[in-house]
């Protein structure tokens, strides 16, 4: 037995530890605040736990669920010893820890029509999972089944239909908390499994874990998958090879399990996997189904028989309509009654995905039996819609349900041991007789006095099976917090972890995946043969009037080089990982603003350290004047540089197609080139304004502006700049500036630069907020 709980309390330590173990008894109503904070407490003997539980029992005033912050992590016999008197999951209430125990939930969806450019694509699907059931959907390549999943997630919108979550409808708050895993394994393919892993753990899961008890969870999580011989592979993609298919569907899984969500949709897990792991990882999901009271809703190609029995219920797609909805042991039966007999030893999956991929007639006679059955339970269901979710939230804190005047409040059907909607009991001849009614009158308190659903609700724990071997770490969902509010929409969306945090982990798991990208062999190579290249070119430039064409061209050409390096890396930048972002932000991982600015400084550094270095090499080679002007010049290299990269993530940002974010950037850098200065110098008066849109003719004259005030331009003897013949025998900075009609100062061109980089920053971020919202 181990039970580490850390309470804070002014109080002594007893009572902290009793209030905490009070949660585990009390009824969550009415809590109040008895003053906690302070005092940490350690138990790690179960009879200190039973003393102290039975404190508990004998608080008068529960404790204040605002200001403990607990992290508890239990074993399996914890339950005994609390009795399994727990009423309800607890809510943290004031933001501080915000873990609330992941309640059972039961989905319901009725008449779910799609349809896709006027084409139909579901019609009429309906169907029922219950916690501790996994609902398979099977049906050819094409019927449906990725739609239905993306309607059950909320990315699909439907033409018609609902789905209820214990009742609620589907908001953005619940949409936040399913676990959809998809059929695409989409990763950052530099980064190893475990470093995945990791930073969803640090990421996603709730801020009171410590570091290390989120890596002990990621331990868990991997050795439960069996993913330990290859933790340390990168994830790869089809470009470099990493993670093998079934190994990357693993690691899919492990990432989304992290979390321990209440629904999880799993699009085709088994696919890519050979016959053993696909059998050892759906038992793996089947006792977690069981054991945890998940709702598991999967679709699967062409399971084994031994797989296909595992499942508790089936929902068989054709062309978009259902062809059997109901037990996965009575389809056989369902089938039989409609004169399709299975032969004896045949894989009955098999049998039914034939059967609906046979002739259009024997398709339709397997549909129209199937809304025969549907019909018996489509009347109940549609009852179950009409209701307006709002109504019935599940308030297991004993408040009362929000109810319009004059309306009477039903209690929300919490408890999930009674029968619920739709337990279709087929009957000989292969009808579903009807379904229950739905409860209204059931209690609403999630009050199983079993040991399983105490550990479920309240407290993190190490399942065992059968074999005693850890199955799953924590029966909380982390996903998100808040359970209860009077409407679906007021609902306060809690992040997992904070703002800081995510930042602090956004920057570093940034940098660690850009690195390999920005910094490739390939373009160290190419920097310091550039910068070898460049120096020899412009070697030992002396500062006098005939070398100024070639100091200056050696200074535009480094300004833009390095600009335009910047800008077009940018540009691919956001499509590289727009899919994995998009994924995370569809979960919830994280505040889009966090990832942002860590993107901004995460990659900071590295676009800087390759201007860098070739400024290094090729100033010293190109004539080393003074440190203070080689350091000046470079800070303004890195600034132009950072200025360009901005310009790069709006326009890759902005534009979902690659192509044409190339398109416009050449075209905008190909323009502010021209009208930066060097190029052309007599540009004509109607489009003079242009220069000032070229970020490239702010850098390049403050390029100059370092270069010629530190060390002045000597006149030749035939000078064409009429102050030689009056001044000392040196060409002044500005002189040189006018002559470009250039005439703002050193401190103006920075400031526009700086103008330049907050306003390309800031319409990415408006963009990818306002504009590219994933779907
Ligand atoms: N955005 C879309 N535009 C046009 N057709 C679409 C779109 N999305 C899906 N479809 C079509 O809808 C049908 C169902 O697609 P879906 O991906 O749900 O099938 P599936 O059963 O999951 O197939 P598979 O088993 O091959 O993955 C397919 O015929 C597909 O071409």
């Amino acid at each position: 037995m181990v039970l580490g709980v850390c309470c804070e309390a002014e109080a002594n330590p007893d009572a902290a530890l009793a209030t905490a173990l009070a949660l585990a008894v009390v009824d969550c109503d009415g809590a109040s605040d008895s003053g906690l904070s302070g005092v940490s407490v350690g138990i790690s003997d179960a009879e200190a736990v039973t003393d102290a539980a039975e404190a508990a029992r004998m608080i008068d005033e529960p404790a204040s669920l605002s200001r403990l912050q607990y992290n508890v992590l239990l074993a399996d016999n914890m339950s005994e010893v609390a009795g399994g008197a727990l009423h309800c999951p607890f809510l943290l209430e004031q933001g501080e820890a915000h873990l609330t125990g992941t309640r059972p939930l039961e989905l319901v969806f009725s008449g779910l029509s799609v349809s896709v450019a006027s084409r139909s694509i579901l019609r009429d699907v309906s169907g029922v999972v219950r916690p501790g059931e996994m609902l398979a959907v099977m049906g050819p390549s094409g019927c449906g089944k990725t739609t239905l999943l993306n309607c059950l997630s909320g990315r699909t919108e439907l033409d018609s239909g609902c789905i209820r979550l214990n009742r609620e409808r589907l908001t953005k708050r619940w949409k936040r908390r399913i676990c959809y895993v998809l059929q695409q394994d989409i990763f950052f393919p530099d980064l190893t499994l475990r470093q995945t892993l990791e930073y969803a753990a640090r990421l996603r899961l709730p801020e009171s874990m410590s570091r290390r008890q989120k890596m002990i969870y990621v331990d868990h999580i991997i050795d439960v998958l069996d993913l330990n011989a290859c933790q340390d592979t990168r994830m790869g993609d089809y470009t470099k090879r990493g993670l093998s298919g079934g190994e990357k569907k693993r690691a899919n899984i492990a990432c989304e399990l992290l979390t321990n969500p209440a629904l999880m949709l799993l699009d085709e897990p088994t696919s890519g996997l050979d016959s053993h792991s696909a059998y050892m990882l759906m038992s793996s999901l089947k006792r977690y189904a069981e054991k945890e009271s998940k709702t598991l809703v999967v679709t699967v190609h062409q399971p084994s028989s031994q797989i296909f029995y595992m499942f508790d219920k089936l929902l068989l797609l054709c062309n978009g309509q259902t062809a059997y909805f109901g037990e996965v042991n009575k389809v056989v039966d369902f089938f039989n009654n409609i004169g399709l007999t299975v032969t004896p030893h045949y894989n009955p999956a098999d049998f039914i995905l034939e059967c609906v991929k046979g002739s259009e007639e024997m398709k339709e006679k397997i549909v129209a039996a199937a809304k025969t059955v549907q019909s018996y339970q489509q009347e109940s269901l549609n009852d179950y819609c009409a209701l307006p979710g709002h109504l019935y939230q599940h308030q297991c804190n004993g408040r009362v349900p929000m109810v319009p005047h004059g309306h009477t409040a039903p209690s929300p059907p919490c408890d999930f041991s009674k029968p619920s909607l739709w337990t279709s009991t087929p009957t000989s001849n292969g009808n579903l007789t009807a379904p229950n009614a739905v409860s209204l009158t059931t209690k609403c308190v999630v009050s199983n006095h079993n040991s399983h659903n105490l550990s479920n609700h309240v407290y993190s724990t190490i399942v065992k099976d059968e074999e005693g071997k850890s199955l799953w770490l924590d029966s909380q969902s982390h996903g998100s917090s808040s359970v209860s509010s009077t409407t679906d929409d007021d609902v306060r969306w809690q992040w997992p972890t904070g703002f800081w945090t995510q930042f602090k982990v956004l920057s570093s798991r940034n940098f660690q995946e850009s690195r390999p990208r920005m910094l490739s062999k390939l373009y160290w190579l190419q920097t310091i043969g550039l910068g070898l290249m460049v120096g020899n070119v412009y070697f030992q430039l002396d500062r006098k009037e005939e070398s100024l064409h070639d100091i200056q061209s050696w200074m535009f050409f480094s300004t833009n080089y390095w600009m335009l390096f910047a800008l077009f890396n940018a540009l691919s930048s956001f499509p590289a990982e727009r899919e994995v972002v998009n994924k995370e932000r569809l979960s919830g991982s994280y505040r889009l603003s966090a990832y942002y600015l860590a993107k901004m400084v995460g990659e900071l550094p590295l676009t800087m350290t390759l201007p860098a270095v070739y400024h290094i090499i090729s100033y010293p080679l190109f004539g080393f004047q003074s440190f203070s002007v080689f350091l000046t010049m470079l800070g303004f290299l890195l600034l132009s540089t950072v200025v360009a990269q901005s310009a790069g993530f709006f326009v890759g940002a902005a534009c979902m197609d690659l192509d044409v974010a190339i398109t416009i950037s050449a075209l905008y850098t190909l323009a502010t080139q021209l009208f930066g200065g060097y190029l052309a110098t007599n540009i004509p008066s109607w489009l003079r304004w242009m220069r000032y849109l070229s970020m490239v003719h702010y850098a390049y004259q403050n390029m100059q502006i370092v270069e010629f005030s530190g060390e002045p331009i000597r006149c030749a003897a035939q000078s064409k700049f009429e102050v030689c013949s009056k001044v000392n025998g040196t060409i002044p900075v500005d002189v040189i500036m006018e002559q470009q009609g250039a005439t703002l100062s050193l401190w103006a061109n920075t400031l526009v630069l700086l103008f330049f980089l907050v306003i390309f920053r800031v319409l990415g971020y408006v963009v990818l907020r306002y504009f590219r919202q994933p779907k």
